[in-house]
């Protein structure tokens, strides 16, 4: 491939729509290959804003002003960074001859849980947990009625567990209502989801440049309120589970198609694999491949986009810690402890201009010879970053694990290290 000079009329040029932390990844490793980059969020100085060449900020669910930038900037690539855009806009400017990543269908398909579980479940046939949408409290009441207790409710558009809550008892769905009507994004339709008793998730990052697919080691997390605190890398899975994960992911991105990373969300229960959902870009938990891989899975997104070769080594077990707000402030502070920053751990601080409590501010990394090792340093560390809020568990439950799991997983890591 030629690498045209950035800020040249003939630049490659990628316009981030969305620029948090994940985007930030993305611009400074465009930046190392001297692509240009157009950083585009709601707010100012966001952190992706703070490393590229230039910086918008837009209503991004407003189609006349996401249209009106593209056509403006004239990217080569767009590649959508949060959930929250005007999808209207992504049709129009790819029937006007521009790029979306992975392709505007995909990221219609995947913003919506009612789209994206219809495609798994009904058109792929994959496994998932039980589901309802509903619209009403009525039916919401009759949809926990079938599914069972407890049971998990979402609305169709959210993120970062935004508005989901789990009912444990037909006394809960109230309190479920409204948590779902205050989230973010279009609450007027809810899932209803059977509460998977899982022994663990992952998330697999598999990447497609349309001539080959490549997987990351799988990634193991664990949730807070529906949003990650920890993950560490790899996850160990049985062999049969994995290849299972791997099938189930090839099938959701090339029925997705398009170039570029996506994070495959899966719940493993035994050597049953169920898709819980994906993201069509760079995944939360996937920060720890800052420090296990050769080609993090923002490396590997932009290479993707790019058609590059996506050739990378796994470097080291490691694991990644999220640190987050505790407080409201304008003029945020990310304490640091100098131990955090020792030869087998260090910080990637986002930049955010402003807290609030739980807001994601920064992420520890730690390395080790084990995935086990370095999830325990990650936890230990994570209080070398001051008030990193403890949060109130959503998924209770999983915290529990039975005897029998942790003797199976004993068993098969000494069969199979
Ligand atoms: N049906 C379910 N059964 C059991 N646990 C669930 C279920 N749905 C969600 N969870 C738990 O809640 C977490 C968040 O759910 P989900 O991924 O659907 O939310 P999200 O808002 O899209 O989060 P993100 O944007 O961070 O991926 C899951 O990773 C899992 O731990
Ligand atoms: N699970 C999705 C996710 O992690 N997205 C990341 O969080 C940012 C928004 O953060 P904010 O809400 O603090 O502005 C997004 O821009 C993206 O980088
Ligand atoms: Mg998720």
């Amino acid at each position: 491939m030629h690498f045209p000079a950035p800020l040249k009329s003939n630049s490659v040029k990628i316009m981030l729509l969305g620029s948090g932390e994940l985007g930030k990844e993305v611009a400074i490793e465009a930046q190392r290959l001297g692509i240009e980059v157009v950083a585009v969020d709601r707010y100012a100085n966001a952190p992706a804003h703070q490393v590229a060449h230039e910086a918008h900020v837009i209503d991004m669910q407003n189609k006349d002003e996401v249209l009106d930038l593209i056509r403006r900037v004239n990217p080569t690539y767009i590649l959508p960074e949060i959930e929250a855009i005007s999808i209207d806009a992504l049709f129009e400017a790819e029937k006007e001859g521009f790029h979306v990543i992975p392709n505007a269908e995909a990221v219609n398909k995947t913003m919506n849980r009612k789209n994206i579980r219809k495609f798994a479940a009904e058109e792929l046939g994959l496994k998932t947990s039980a589901y309802r949408f509903v619209s009403t409290f009525e039916a919401l009441r009759e949809a926990a009625e079938a599914i069972g207790y407890p049971c998990v409710v979402k609305p169709v558009m959210s993120s970062s567990g935004h508005g989901q809550s789990i009912a444990r008892t037909p006394e809960d769905l109230e309190k479920s209502w409204e948590i779902a009507k205050e989230a973010r994004g279009d609450a007027s339709e809810l899932i209803v989801e059977e509460f998977v008793r899982f022994d663990y998730e992952i998330t697999l990052l598999t990447a497609r440049n349309e001539k080959e697919t490549v997987f990351c080691e799988p990634i193991g997390h664990e949730q807070k309120d529906g949003d990650y605190i920890f993950s560490w890398q790899p996850a160990f899975m049985s062999p049969e589970a994995l290849s299972k994960a791997q099938t189930i992911a090839k099938k959701v991105t090339d029925g997705l198609g398009g170039r570029g990373i996506f994070g495959v969300e899966l719940f493993v229960k035994g050597d049953e694999v169920y898709f819980s959902e994906v993201s069509p870009r760079p995944h939360d938990t996937g920060m720890v491949t800052l420090i296990t891989q050769s080609q993090s899975e923002f490396a590997l997104h932009l290479r993707a986009v790019l058609g590059l070769p996506l050739e990378f080594t796994f470097f080291t077990p490691g694991a990644s810690a999220a640190y987050k707000a505790k407080n409201e402030s304008v003029t945020p502070i990310v304490h640091v402890d100098d131990k955090a920053f020792s030869k087998d751990s260090f910080v990637r601080i986002f930049g955010k201009p402003e807290s609030h409590e739980g807001r994601r501010m920064a992420v520890l990394l730690t390395m080790a010879a084990s995935e086990t090792e370095a999830l325990a340093k990650a936890k230990e560390r994570i209080g070398y970053l001051d008030d990193s809020a403890p949060v109130t568990r959503v998924v209770e439950e999983h915290r529990v694990e039975s005897e029998e799991s942790c003797v199976i997983k004993k068993v098969f890591k000494f069969i199979f290290g």
